[in-house]
């Protein structure tokens, strides 16, 4: 069966005040798929990763032209729709960054603070959520005696995947990836590399990366970012220097 899209993106171009990053990208995503962005650094990745979610709304002078529409919850829309509020874009759009971002508190406390922010009461159901997140991402066998610990002390590699499971605590339909291996060393990459293949089963992902070795293990489709331009890539292609 032919995947369905996920993400269209017609004429998408982007600038930040005089300077232009992306031209007029037209590009889809499938559902249930693993697509890597590539290309050499400064050329626009983390920015055009950030436009689903509207990350760089408050950056003075940012400007997109074009349209990006997400199905989401069945129904196409825009990230800039009325219908879709900030705070549920978010949501439904989840996003790991480079360099784990653990919130100062415990384990369990970093996983139920997306949940309460989403108004969720009920003790037992944020309970019964947080082990669920955590074992879709891994980590439940090797925190559960440790909920009350300090996220802070988790390994580079445990923090990343306390990332991941706090994301997927609020069931994102989508989950960006901005080079969630780059901090950490080869065991811990490839824990997370292995996740990602798992975690496409349940979300669409779309993930940033310098290493080809990484994308040719992970990716069902490539696409390369060059001078703002976005073009397929066949696997097996991909050799650049950053
Ligand atoms: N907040 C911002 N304000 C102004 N310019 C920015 C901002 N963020 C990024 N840029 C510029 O936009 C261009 C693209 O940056 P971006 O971080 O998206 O590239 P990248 O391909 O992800 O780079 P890298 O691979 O090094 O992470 C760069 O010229 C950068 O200086």
């Amino acid at each position: 069966m032919q995947p369905r899209d996920k993400i269209i993106v017609e004429g998408v171009s982007f600038s930040y005040g005089q300077n232009p990053v992306l031209k007029d990208i037209r590009v889809t995503f499938a559902e249930h798929a693993v697509t890597a962005v590539m290309g050499p650094s400064g050329q626009g990745k983390s920015t055009f990763l950030g436009l689903f979610n509207r990350l760089w709304d408050d950056v003075p002078g940012a400007r997109m032209e074009g349209d990006i529409r997400i199905r989401l919850g069945g129904r196409w829309l825009s990230p800039f729709s009325a219908d879709l509020p900030l705070p549920l874009l978010r949501r439904k759009v989840g996003m790991i960054f480079q360099e784990p971002n653990p919130l100062p508190m415990s384990i369990a406390r970093n996983m139920a603070f997306p949940l309460k922010l989403a108004g969720l009461k009920d003790k037992a159901v944020i309970e019964e959520k947080i082990r669920t997140a955590l074992e879709q991402a891994f980590l439940w066998e090797e925190v559960k005696d440790r909920l009350e610990k300090s996220a802070l002390d988790l390994s580079g590699g445990q923090k990343q995947r306390l990332c991941i499971a706090r994301a997927l605590i609020l069931e994102p339909e989508v989950l960006l990836c901005d080079e969630p291996t780059s901090s950490l060393d080869t065991k811990a990459a490839g824990v997370i590399e292995e996740l990602l293949i798992q975690l496409k089963k349940q979300c669409t992902i779309v993930t940033v990366s310098h290493n080809p070795q990484q994308v040719g293990r992970i990716a069902d489709r490539i696409l390369m970012l060059h001078d703002g331009r976005m073009t397929p890539m066949a696997p097996g292609a991909v050799e650049y220097h950053a």
